[in-house]
């Protein structure tokens, strides 16, 4: 049997939303120039390690699928498959999307904000549909209809995700393929937890930082043999998670 593929999870740059502090979920903001500047080091981390990526997984939204050009493109490895599913997109946040986040802590207390922004099964209230900042009309989704979420808890995000890692993602990695998923914060802590068998309880204190390369080494039971994974930067990375546990603050 062919020895599995390398891993690669890499968090989209930081984006305009991001920068102004704003709920995103599936709402299609861009990057920003920090956020394309991250990509371009997140590409030359990969460079730098010789960890060249076979095959690229995306979410449907532009801050992923920008990240992942640009990356690929500073590594030379613009030219491989692409594959994108909406299963990868970040976490729905309902009718948060489009919010201040610290004027959502502000007015409804950080319990509060800290339960929709982080609790595993507690999802934000569901955006109406047909509102500014809701996806029921976009063309993109239209053949998930039925699955198309008003709002998600993390947990929701594991259900939808793992059918994908498994039928789509996992198939690569088995066959010798380097893989990089370039996805959002909240759908690759849910691959995190379901890779290191998290707890409900600990991935609440889980943050990923934006465009820092994060390697993860399988077995072929699909443990990985670096739990929690590598990232490419540590010390860069554990700053930068720290900064993101804090927004709202
Ligand atoms: O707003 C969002 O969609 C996410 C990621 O940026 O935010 P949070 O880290 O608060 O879950």
């Amino acid at each position: 049997m062919a020895e599995l593929g390398t891993l690669v999870l890499l968090r989209h740059g930081q984006s305009t939303w991001n920068a102004e502090n704003l709920f995103t979920g599936w709402v299609d903001v861009p990057l920003s120039d920090q956020g394309e500047d991250e990509a371009a080091r997140g590409g030359q981390l990969l460079a730098e390690a010789g960890l060249l990526p076979d095959v690229v997984h995306t979410s449907l939204l532009r801050r992923a699928i920008s990240t992942a050009n640009i990356a690929l493109d500073g590594a030379d490895r613009h030219w491989i498959d692409v594959r994108r599913n909406w299963r990868l997109n970040e976490r729905h946040y309902g009718a948060l999307q489009g919010k201040n986040k610290k004027e959502i802590a502000d007015e409804f207390g950080e319990e509060q904000f800290m339960l929709w922004r982080r609790s595993y099964d507690t999802p934000p209230p569901e955006i109406a549909r047909g509102s500014e900042f809701s996806q029921d009309a976009d063309p993109r989704y239209q053949d998930i209809d039925g699955d198309l979420p008003l709002t998600e808890c993390l947990k929701d995000v594991v259900a939808r995700l793992l059918p994908y890692w498994e039928s789509s993602i996992v198939p690569d990695l088995r066959a010798g393929k380097n893989v990089l998923v370039a996805a959002h914060g909240n759908s690759l802590r849910a691959l995190v937890k379901h890779l290191d068998g998290v707890s409900e309880a600990d991935i609440a204190g889980l943050n990923i930082p934006t465009g820092i390369p994060l390697r993860y080494d399988l077995d072929a039971g699909l443990q990985p043999t670096n739990p929690g994974g590598t990232y490419l930067d540590p010390e860069t990375a554990e700053k930068a998670a720290a900064a993101v546990a804090n927004q709202g603050r």
